[in-house]
């Protein structure tokens, strides 16, 4: 099964980088798209240095938008969608993810933070699903109508089609894996600022989306 790699960005100049280093490093992986969501940083020049296939979009759609419009470039009958400011990413994690997918075990892999930073760790543990390292058969996401209007709430999107759906799914250990938290990317005003976005796009979907 052909697999493509997918991560959304949005002003991620300082991991991209080093993101895109290691997944090129995984040999299984035939096709790496970065979807810039409106970055106005370097994003872009810094993947295409990389060689990878850039998607650049000029306004920002919100991570799941991003998700979809990578979705459309893509031709990967698995896709692994990957945060683009993760910290301790190794091919282990990625092979590790793809594993249950590419097996025919499960449709859905989900990528869960342990021993990494504790506060990191933590929110993965109260709500790994919303956890955005997943390796997911093509012909879900083909099923789903809101994946790019869900901005924030993507992940519970996902959550929903498997309960919907009754797919099984295998969580995935991601050991020693963090992420750059908002308020590190921007400074404790704005990152909380963010935050609370962040926050009211998954409030927001589930208000549009009640089960
Ligand atoms: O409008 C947005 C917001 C975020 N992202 C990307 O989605 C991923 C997760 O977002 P973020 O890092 O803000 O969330 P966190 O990992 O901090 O929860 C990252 O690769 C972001 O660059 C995006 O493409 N568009
Ligand atoms: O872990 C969390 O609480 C949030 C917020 O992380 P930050 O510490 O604010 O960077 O991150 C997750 O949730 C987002 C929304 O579902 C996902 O898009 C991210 O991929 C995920 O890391």
């Amino acid at each position: 099964m052909t697999i493509t790699c997918i991560i959304p960005a949005y002003n991620e100049e300082k991991t991209i980088g080093n993101i895109l280093d290691v997944v090129k490093e995984v040999e299984i992986i035939d096709e790496i798209i970065v979807v810039s969501d409106g970055s106005i940083d370097k994003t872009v020049d810094v993947a295409l240095s990389k060689g990878v296939k850039v998607v650049d979009l000029k306004e920002n759609r919100g991570k799941g938008g991003a998700m979809k419009a990578g979705l459309e470039e893509s031709e990967g009958e698995i896709i692994l969608f990957l945060d683009a400011d993760l910290i301790g990413l190794t091919p282990y994690h990625i092979k590790n993810l793809i594993e249950p997918v590419k097996s025919g075990r499960v449709p859905m892999s989900l990528g869960v933070f342990t021993n990494g930073r504790k506060t990191t760790d933590l929110a993965q543990k109260f709500a790994p699903y919303l956890s955005g390292q997943r390796a997911i058969k093509r012909e879900l996401l083909n099923s789903m109508s809101d994946l790019e209007v869900s901005r924030f709430g993507v992940e519970l999107a996902l959550t929903r089609l498997v309960e919907k759906e009754n797919i099984n799914i295998e969580i995935v250990p991601l050991p020693d894996m963090s992420h750059v938290m908002k308020e590190e990317k921007l400074g404790f005003v704005k990152g909380f600022m963010a935050r609370l976005k962040m926050y009211w796009e998954i409030v927001n979907y589930l208000f549009k989306n009640p089960s």
